[in-house]
């Protein structure tokens, strides 16, 4: 049966992304909101209609975006700015989205569009309604390849032009075998390959990286309204997983889902330093994850990496400090660097 529910995954993936083809292509002539990535960091509102997306977007920065009663009172992506740690960090409020929204319900598709644009995507939920909506939500968004607080699935897979189907893994399987990956791989017309799982995979997460084009996504599930439920109630969705309760009506616990976006954004901040000088620790530079010393020159002066010399860093990307580096030193949060010109 192992063999049967992976193949007819295998086959169910294909289906879907073939469903999901036509779409690619109307998206290309522009239907989506085009709004101008800025700022440090991306956030997208996702949310059934009338969860109070507007009413978060309008306390949290200074745009206003319309709420009201209705359903669909969004109709198109309101862009506003949080400025936290100073980060700006880019909050985009969107229509409302529902079941079959990745087939193309009301905004759906332009909605998601931009939700895999994000840095971290903000559920937003209705805690005076039940379980269902998150449910339903995600797994619009599992449709489209959207994979939620899960982190790439640690499998080396390389197509090859021959010699069959070349098998390991450096972890004992539980959930897949050798003859299950070839069967896989053998619906997605694969017959020379490497394959080494690293992890202990399930066929589904196998077929992720057959697939490829999946988006890893840090995900906060807030659940607004909590002024309208009872307090048992609230203490159980405040201990769900990746979970905050709020109150936009009533300005409850609004901190807290701050510092818990910045720990999900999980930016890199990097402090200056000029030479016989102290760190400039009241003006970081923010960084996306995986910046390097290179990044670090272009957002200090366009033209510093074409003069830089070396730089000497101090912080936990280091072995030591100071350690001269050059330019392609991945930087870590809370580093200090000196940059030396030729
Ligand atoms: N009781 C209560 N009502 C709230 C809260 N936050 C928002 N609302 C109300 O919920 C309704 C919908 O709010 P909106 O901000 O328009 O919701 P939305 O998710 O942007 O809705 P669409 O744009 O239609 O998808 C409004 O009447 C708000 O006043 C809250 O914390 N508590
Ligand atoms: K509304
Ligand atoms: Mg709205």
């Amino acid at each position: 049966t192992e063999y049967h529910l992976g193949l007819l995954k295998a086959k169910l993936a294909k289906y879907r992304a073939q469903l999901l083809e036509p779409s690619k292509s109307s998206a290309a002539k522009g239907e989506g909101f085009d709004v101008m990535k800025s700022g440090d960091a991306r956030v997208a509102l996702i949310g059934f209609p009338s969860v109070g997306k507007s009413t978060f977007l309008s306390l949290m920065t200074s745009t206003a975006s319309e709420a009201a009663s209705y359903e669909f009172t969004t109709l198109t992506c309101i862009p506003g700015v949080i400025e936290y740690k100073g980060a700006n960090i880019q909050l985009l409020d969107l229509p409302g989205i529902i079941e079959g929204a990745a087939q193309g319900k009301g905004r759906g598709r332009q909605v998601i569009a931009v939700a895999r644009t994000a840095d971290v995507v903000i559920m937003m939920l209705d805690a005076t309604k039940g379980e269902v909506q998150r449910a339903l939500l995600e797994k619009e968004l599992e449709s489209v390849g959207i994979r939620l607080n899960k982190s790439k699935p640690n499998i080396y897979f390389k197509p090859k032009k021959g010699g069959g189907i070349s098998f390991n893994s450096t972890v004992t399987l539980t959930q897949c075998s050798e003859k299950l990956v070839q069967l896989i791989l053998h619906e997605y017309k694969i017959f020379n390959a490497e394959v080494l799982f690293r992890e202990d995979c399930s066929p589904d997460e196998f077929i992720d990286v057959i697939v490829g084009n999946r988006v890893y996504m840090p995900c906060l599930y807030v659940y607004n309204k909590i002024d309208q439920i009872s307090m048992e109630e609230v203490d159980r969705l405040a201990r769900r997983p990746h979970s905050v309760v709020i109150s936009c009506g009533m300005k409850l616990n609004l901190d807290y889902l701050l510092e818990k976006l910045w720990e999900y954004l999980a930016l890199t901040c990097i402090y200056t330093k000029k030479r016989g000088q102290r760190p400039d620790f009241t003006d970081a530079i923010i960084l996306r994850k995986g910046a390097s010393v290179e990044h670090v020159c272009h957002r200090i002066h366009r033209s510093l990496a074409s003069q830089f010399k070396y730089a000497l860093v101090w912080g936990t990307s280091t072995k030591y400090s100071p350690q001269r580096v050059g330019l392609t030193h991945m930087m870590e949060h809370e580093d200090v660097i000196q940059i030396v010109k030729k």
